[in-house]
């Protein structure tokens, strides 16, 4: 799977920026696999956050997006795959710092905490920063665990 190729997903309270982030990313070249929602009616976020974190799981060096109202359940979610470093960021140093600290493979945006532009810049920031590895590969290692 190509590093371009986007795996998204969001709930209601995500959707219109899932769109907004579609919208401007595709401009840019991204391709994106959609997982849903596809509207505002209420979900359930985590029938939408599995099928996004199987997917980045399956494709190692694939980052994904997820989108929610506080970022927190989709991300909680989707951390329960053993592959998935996923990372709620809301502002750009911690998107930066999440790819070059902890290599996330899934940004988590909360919807209704930021601006349509932070979230951009942080998706952008997100997409483009290579992970530093070094001392942060050895940290990185150790959250797998064998419970
Ligand atoms: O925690 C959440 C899931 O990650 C989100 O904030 C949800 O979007 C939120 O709980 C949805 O709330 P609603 O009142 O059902 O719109």
């Amino acid at each position: 799977m190509s590093k371009r190729v986007i795996p998204i997903g969001c709930d209601h309270a995500g959707y219109a920026l899932k769109e907004k982030i579609k919208e401007v990313f595709s401009a840019k070249g991204y391709e994106f696999e959609d997982f849903g929602c596809h509207s505002e009616d209420s979900i359930d976020y985590p029938d939408y956050a599995h099928p996004v974190a199987d997917k980045v799981a399956a494709n190692e060096g694939t980052l994904g997006i997820l989108i929610c109202g506080s970022g927190n359940g989709i991300s909680m979610t989707a951390n329960k795959h053993q592959e998935i470093r996923c990372a709620l960021c809301w502002q750009n140093e911690i998107a930066q710092l999440a790819r070059e600290h902890n290599n996330a493979n899934i940004i988590s945006l909360p919807a209704r905490f930021v601006t349509e532009e932070a979230a951009l810049e942080m998706v952008e920031t997100f997409l483009t920063t290579e992970f530093e590895g070094g001392r942060h590969q050895r940290r990185v290692d150790k959250i797998a665990c064998a419970c």
